[in-house]
């Protein structure tokens, strides 16, 4: 397989053992963190500071209200964290262990060095270096071929791309397993056919960055005009379609051809500093600093963070309506979730299948601090997308023409749920004959307090011809499975109440 089939793949194997060792947990450390314990993995961590535990947790709590908030189906149950005094007992039983300890090539060796001596052979340890080869870091390692440049973007548990570069020394395979795993927590695997200094994000980020110190060098703009320029103007397009996408619209009908005739000569006009770089002498520095302050210390770091992330989310989730870009690796993400809920919930049609489990995120709460009525609805219509996949009419059986339409909601709002609060939703077949399907999902909190009831009755529909009309035997016949076994259950309280009822 090319390099180029391996970025193109979409689908992604569950790996067996879920452990990742984590390396140093800063700001990238972190991030880690919380992409491999919110997609189920089990995470242990290595880090002197002994403030990491802290500010692990702070990134955790940022991951926890907004990761989620991606999708509309359940991330799997967090996996558990694990805070070790040894990098030899963080390691030990690990399929994947990701060092993120500081840019210093002495520090990295010694860390691979030291890992290599604990890790299990076919453990798959990654880079986060911004800047190094994977030759560099393999220099005088043990198991060369067990090394590669995992290099993330901040915040790790929003942002899908990982550059993974290889050296002359790794194995394909090996390789194409890391792709498969990171695909597997919601990543995009970008891997990069050749290695190269600073790889290729970072490459662009710090021709943008140079140029940006030179404006504020020679005094032509303030980091806020700067990011003014950036944030309503290309900034946008760039999330989307990035550099070349956008330029081939540029050129209008003729298209890039015409765009580089346009365009390229001025790449030879004095429109950039090229390579020189401004000296980042005291002054410099503490110009930047002070306008930066000016620009965003109204708000602490973590502010910043959480506003950073709330866009994100938002930005995202639209991406998400055209798959473009980061929007199409969340729905890949998202099927393969559906899919793996499907199959692990069909076989248990005796209990109530548990339809949605998933932490309450920041954007589903209103003005009265608590989740929005709005978001009840979604929250039951994600378990009625889950449990017609249980009983097969999935994304293929939609696909191929037929589904169902939800003709009919009763909600009631027992107790509140607040931002991050984990809730889970089970459902019950009320009945279910011939084209109806009458459902009864109940909304639980932390503690397992009931907060919220909805019945619901779906129709199935022809999507061709837009009209009724029964299922296909296979679904017809596992939601009367389901149907069979729940009606030995007793009825739910509430269920065939109408608005303004007093309570039984
Ligand atoms: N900050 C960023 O925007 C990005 C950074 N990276 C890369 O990620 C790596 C880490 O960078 P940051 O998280 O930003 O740095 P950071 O300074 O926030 O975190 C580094 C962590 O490593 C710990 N550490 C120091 N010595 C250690 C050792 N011997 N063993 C284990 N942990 C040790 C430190 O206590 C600290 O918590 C670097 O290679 C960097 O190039 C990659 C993408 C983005
Ligand atoms: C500044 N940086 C080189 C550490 C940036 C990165 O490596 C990626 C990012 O998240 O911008």
């Amino acid at each position: 397989m090319t390099h180029t089939e391996i970025n193109r793949q979409t689908t992604a194997p569950h790996s067996p053992n879920r452990k990742a060792a984590i390396i140093g947990g800063g700001v990238i450390g972190g991030g880690w963190v919380a992409r491999f314990l919110l997609n189920g993995w089990d995470v242990s961590v290595y880090d002197p500071d002994p403030d990491a535990e802290r500010k692990i947790g702070l990134v955790l709590a940022n991951a926890r209200r907004s990761l989620p908030a991606l999708y509309d189906v359940s991330l799997p149950p967090e996996g558990s964290l694990q805070f070790c005094s040894s990098l030899a007992d963080t390691v030990a039983g690990a399929t994947w262990i990701q060092e993120s300890a500081p840019e210093q090539l002495a520090i990295k060796h010694r860390i691979l060095g030291e890992i290599q001596q604990f890790a299990p052979d076919d453990a798959i340890i990654g880079s986060s270096t911004s800047g190094f080869k994977p030759s560099e870091l393999q220099e005088n390692a043990t198991k060369p071929g067990q090394i590669v440049v995992a290099h993330p973007f901040n915040p790790v548990y929003l942002l899908p791309l990982i550059e993974i570069v290889a050296s002359d020394k790794s194995d394909a395979a090996f390789v194409r397993n890391a792709c498969d795993v990171l695909r597997d927590i919601g990543l995009k695997p970008l891997l990069i056919g050749k290695e190269i200094d600073a790889h290729i994000a970072d490459r662009l980020l710090e021709a943008v960055w140079r140029e940006g110190l030179w404006l504020v060098n020679d005094g032509i703009a303030t980091t806020e005009e700067i990011d003014d320029a950036i944030r309503f103007g290309f900034g946008l397009r760039w999330a989307q379609m990035g550099l070349f996408e956008t330029y081939r619209i540029a050129g209008g009908e003729a298209g890039m051809s015409h765009f580089i005739a346009q365009f390229g000569p001025a790449l030879k006009w004095p429109w950039t500093k090229l390579m020189n770089v401004p000296d980042l002498t005291p002054e410099l520095i503490a110009k930047i600093a002070d306008q930066s302050d000016a620009q965003s210390g109204h708000l602490s770091i973590r502010e910043l963070e959480r506003l950073r992330d709330d866009n994100l989310v938002g930005m995202m989730r639209a991406l998400k309506k055209s798959g473009s870009g980061a929007g199409g690796t969340i729905n890949d993400h998202e099927q393969a979730l559906r899919q793996s809920i499907a199959s692990n919930g069909a076989s248990a049609t005796a209990q109530l299948p548990q339809t949605v489990s998933r932490p309450v995120p920041q954007s589903w709460t209103d003005y009265n601090g608590h989740m929005n009525e709005a978001h009840y609805l979604e929250a039951f219509a994600q378990a009625s997308d889950t449990f017609m996949a249980l009983i097969g009419a999935d994304d293929a059986y939609i696909a191929a023409g037929k589904s169902f339409f939800t003709a009919e909601s009763h909600l009631r709002h027992i107790a509140e749920a607040k931002a991050g609060q984990r809730i889970s939703i089970t459902s019950q077949v009320l009945s279910a004959a011939g084209k109806k399907m009458q459902l009864f999902h109940c909304m639980y909190g932390p503690d397992n307090d009931l907060i919220a009831t909805c019945e619901t009755l779906l129709i199935h529909v022809d999507l061709t011809t837009r009209r009724a009309c029964p299922p296909e035997d296979a679904v017809a016949g596992k939601l009367a499975e389901f149907a069979t076994s729940h009606a030995s259950l007793p009825i739910p309280d509430g269920a065939g109440r109408h608005v303004g009822q007093k309570p039984a």
